[in-house]
């Protein structure tokens, strides 16, 4: 899609009320056509050239008449230029917005959330401006023309010398604006990257200090910003260069005509009022010109921004960005039908994630909303099998990942994937979730195909524990809960089995203890109990942890594992993991190395038959 198809979509929107705010604003822009007849009359009144049959004070009445009435259409206009202005950045966003929740969340979107926030706020804005401008252009070309034709009728001559310095600025204008693109391409990159760099040491300080980097940050901060200034200086000063070429070349013709309507002045051939409708409008046509400079300016503008835009989007269509959806403003939807049909399903295969589950009867729920639709809920049936065979994802940055790994995994099963740093033990779990997209593979839920992993496994059918926590700037409930309703006992039973029964009582506020941001008031390990609590309280068929390890000592671990097996006897659990307390309870374990499986087997047979496998399990007593 090209930047003038992106913007003819954004019109059409709601195309109601674009030509309104176009009917508005053109009535502005056409309005002051009316003063200056009316100050060409009284002149011309003045000089007896002409008789206004009600006297001048009618004049007079008719000109604050005229002023009244455009402070009443610019009120209007006002109103719907903010109505249109906010629906079309409200669908940019909201649609983006959708697009990177869709995304599988380990990669939702493809930059620093630095530069995202700047796309969300300074693109969008870009795009709001551009479409708004077109209506105050449209309106003054609409004022032109009449102003044209009157100005015509009473001197060809210099009605000309009012439009040249107009060619001229418009020509000069199209041959600046590809350098004008340029420079605020490089000037938005440039301030994305400085919003970037910001947040990145607001979320590491920590680490910076530790490091003794202060110096080193704030130095590349430095020359961020220099580079930020000096494409921003670039920017705006081409800018405002173009501005000023706008405004002086009209002046320039402002001269014009006033020299050569004194002579025909002179000659009686050009009335005092021509003269002045003459100045009056040509004021306007100096907004016009530098109007058409603006719009032409934002429009181009708004290429850059629209680029930017769509590489959010990750490879979707840029059609996306203007698909027309319900924004939740100012009405309620009463009936919902979500598309539930996935992308990939081959006809007539069934899918875990359509209108149908296993067990012949549909069971999935469907929820209503007033104002966000929701997915319905996927309600499969208990896990008695979950098989993966051939996944297959590769990171496109370094092209490392893992290929053709296979995995079953048997109702009340506890599997341990275990490997190397670096062998691909969290891409193989997050492949398998639907946090990263499977270039390759097939998962199957009691040997139903599962189309999309991303909306499939969530609770009931899983849950799991990343291996770095996120937590919210709340209290610790609300952490673990986040959001759903607290049965009799399922907390103090989620927190029981993630071991944090002791930390609790040592916290201030206990369970209401607020936890900072990204839970920096709690330790590293009860950060990841948390976490693991926060996974804990959702009741499900599969358990996913992605190595506990780093957190927990080896007695805590035992101990979680423990009370895992008690507590939730037939939950099926898959564990990340090069520890034994994990191995030990092992039924199954996969060892990988350099993305794919390199042995199988249980501990024992594993000690027997894989090198690696020894080092990893003979590492923990030595420390390596
Ligand atoms: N976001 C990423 N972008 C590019 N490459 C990545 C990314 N994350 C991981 N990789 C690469 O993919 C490979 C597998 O990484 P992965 O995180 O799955 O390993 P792991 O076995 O879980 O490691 P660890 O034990 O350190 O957690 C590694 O070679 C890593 O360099």
């Amino acid at each position: 899609m090209k930047t003038r198809h992106f913007f003819w979509r954004l019109l059409l929107y709601r195309p109601g009320l674009y030509l309104l705010n176009l009917l508005a604003w053109s009535l502005i822009h056409m309005a002051p056509l009316l003063p200056g007849l009316l100050t060409k009359a009284f002149f011309d009144h003045l000089e007896g050239t002409y008789e206004f049959p009600y006297g001048v004070w009618a004049i007079a009445v008719l000109l604050i008449g005229a002023a009244l009435a455009r402070i009443a259409l610019i009120f209007g206009g006002f109103m719907t230029d903010v109505h249109f202005r906010f629906r079309i950045a409200t669908l940019i966003r909201r649609n983006m917005l959708a697009h990177v929740l869709k995304e599988p969340g380990a990669r939702a979107i493809p930059c620093s959330p630095g530069e995202a926030i700047s796309n969300f706020r300074d693109d969008v804005d870009q795009a709001e401006e551009a479409t708004s401008w077109s209506v105050d252009t449209l309106g003054l070309i609409g004022f032109v023309i009449v102003a044209s034709w009157i100005l015509i009728s009473i001197d060809l001559q210099l009605t000309v010398l009012v439009f040249v310095p107009l060619i001229l600025v418009v020509t000069a204008a199209q041959i600046a604006t590809a350098r004008i693109q340029k420079y605020r391409a490089a000037s938005r990159e440039s301030t994305a990257k400085v919003t970037g760099a910001i947040s990145e040491m607001f979320a590491n300080v920590q680490a910076i200090q530790v490091a003794g980097a202060e110096k080193r940050v704030v130095d590349r901060f430095v020359r961020l910003s220099e580079n930020r200034r000096q494409s921003m200086v670039k920017d705006k000063l081409l800018t405002e260069a173009l501005s000023s070429v706008f405004t002086n070349s009209v002046n320039l013709g402002t001269g014009l005509i006033l020299v050569l309507a004194s002579y025909k002045m002179r000659n009686g051939e050009f009335t005092v009022g021509d003269l002045s409708l003459f100045v009056y409008y040509l004021t306007f046509v100096t907004q016009l010109i530098s109007n058409v400079g603006n719009f032409m300016t934002y429009y181009k503008q708004m290429g850059v921004s629209f680029k930017r835009m769509v590489s959010m989007l990750q490879g979707a269509p840029a059609t996306l960005l203007t698909a027309a959806n319900y924004i939740g403003i100012g009405r309620t939807k009463t009936k919902h039908q979500p598309e539930r049909r996935r992308a990939g399903a081959p006809d007539g295969e069934q899918s875990l994630t359509e209108e149908r589950a296993i067990g012949g009867a549909p069971q999935v729920e469907e929820t209503e909303s007033s104002l966000n639709p929701k997915p319905p809920m996927i309600y499969a049936p208990p896990l008695q099998q979950l098989e993966a065979r051939g996944l297959t994802y590769r990171y496109p940055e370094t092209g490392r990942g893992i290929e053709n790994v296979s995995l079953n995994l048997t109702r009340g099963s506890f599997t341990v994937v275990t490997g190397m740093i670096g062998s691909g033990k969290t891409t193989l779990v997050r492949t398998l979730l639907g946090l990263l997209p499977a270039e390759a593979g097939d998962i199957r839920w009691n040997g139903e195909r599962i189309d999309n992993p991303a909306d499939f496994f969530i609770p009931p059918q899983s849950a799991y524990t990343a291996q770095i926590p996120r937590l919210y700037s709340d209290k610790l409930r609300n952490n673990i809960l986040l959001g759903i309703e607290e049965k009799p006992g399922s907390l103090d039973r989620a927190l029981y089995a993630a071991v944090m029964e002791e930390d609790i009582k040592h916290l201030q506020d206990g369970l209401e203890t607020m936890v900072g941001p990204r839970g920096v008031k709690l330790s590293g390990g009860q950060a990841q109990r948390t976490a693991a609590a926060r996974m804990l309280v959702r009741d499900a068929e599969l358990y996913v942890f992605d190595d506990l390890s780093s957190a927990l000592d080896v007695e805590t671990e035992r101990k979680l594992w423990e009370r895992l097996f008690r507590e939730r006897r037939g939950a099926t659990c898959l564990v990340v993991s090069h520890r034994r307390a994990a191995l030990n309870h092992a039924d199954h374990i996969i060892v990988l190395n350099g993305g794919v499986i390199e042995a199988e087997g249980t501990a024992e047979e594993l000690l027997r038959s894989s090198e690696s496998f020894r080092q990893l399990w003979y590492g923990e007593e030595t420390g390596t």
